[in-house]
């Protein structure tokens, strides 16, 4: 297996309790991937299943997509840096204020510890889910999704995080607008002939490697797969081609 790009997929742990991701985990066991903890999992087995994936030797993504005023974001940042993860997340849609108190909850919760790593810091632009439609009738932002994408992208650059959260349909514009070592991270995966369920839009993992991005986070083609070991190897052998 090539490690490299295996630390590129990220497995989306959705499941409602510690028992169920721990079987996953264990029937992907030596697949150096990332392990992505969401609100789901994390409103049940909390900060401590967080740092037993740490202690196995995971990298660790803390998708809580935070959104709030910048002193409690930076709190978040704080108590989340704490958690020794690798990457957490912001909403970019809370401004450059907050983004920037996101970065000051890390910067400061490494001053009080020196023994912590610093984490990612990545803002969300527009979730995968969201459609022209969508974006233009509901949120109320004018033009394409690409815009609006590109938009946040450069507010989070501005902010001095790291990345963003997008589909790998824009992977090129953001790397256009804010550098190609600023960090993409694409849900949004759909192996060839895999259910698109609520997203909208995708593109298969081999695809998103070719366009560039960074990581590509991947939850159903391979939780809901009878054998998600097979499924999770495929993909990553899809990225190596
Ligand atoms: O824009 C976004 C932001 C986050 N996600 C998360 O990624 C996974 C995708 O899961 P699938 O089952 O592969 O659809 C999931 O945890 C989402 O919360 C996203 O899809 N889009």
């Amino acid at each position: 297996m090539n490690n490299n790009i295996a630390g590129r997929l990220m497995v989306a742990l959705d499941y409602p309790s510690a028992e169920e991701a721990r079987l996953l985990i264990d029937r992907l066991q030596g697949i150096p991937c990332y392990m992505k903890v969401g609100m789901q999992l994390f409103y049940t087995a909390g900060p401590d299943f967080v740092r037993e994936l740490k202690h196995k030797g995971y990298s660790v993504f803390l998708d809580l997509k935070m959104h709030d005023i910048p002193n409690t974001v930076k709190g978040g940042a704080n108590s989340i840096t704490r958690l020794g993860v690798d990457m957490f997340n912001v909403h970019a849609a809370g401004g450059v204020q907050m983004m920037k108190a996101a970065r000051e909850g890390v910067r400061e919760a490494l001053a009080q510890d020196a023994s912590l790593t610093s984490p990612l810091i990545i803002a969300v632009t527009q979730l995968t889910s969201t459609d022209k439609q969508t974006l233009n009738e509901e949120i109320g932002i004018p033009g394409t999704v690409e815009e609006a994408v590109v938009h946040y992208a450069r507010r989070t650059f501005e902010a001095g995080l790291d990345g963003v959260v997008a589909s790998p349909l824009e992977v090129q514009a953001i790397k256009d607008a804010c550098g190609t070592s600023f960090k993409t991270v694409t849900p949004g995966i759909r192996p060839q002939g895999s259910a698109q369920g609520d997203q909208s839009r995708t593109l298969t993992p081999g695809e998103a490697i070719r366009r560039g991005t960074d990581f590509i986070v991947v939850g159903r083609p391979i939780t809901a797969n009878a054998d998600p070991r097979r499924a999770a190897e495929q993909i990553i052998e899809e990225m190596t081609l």
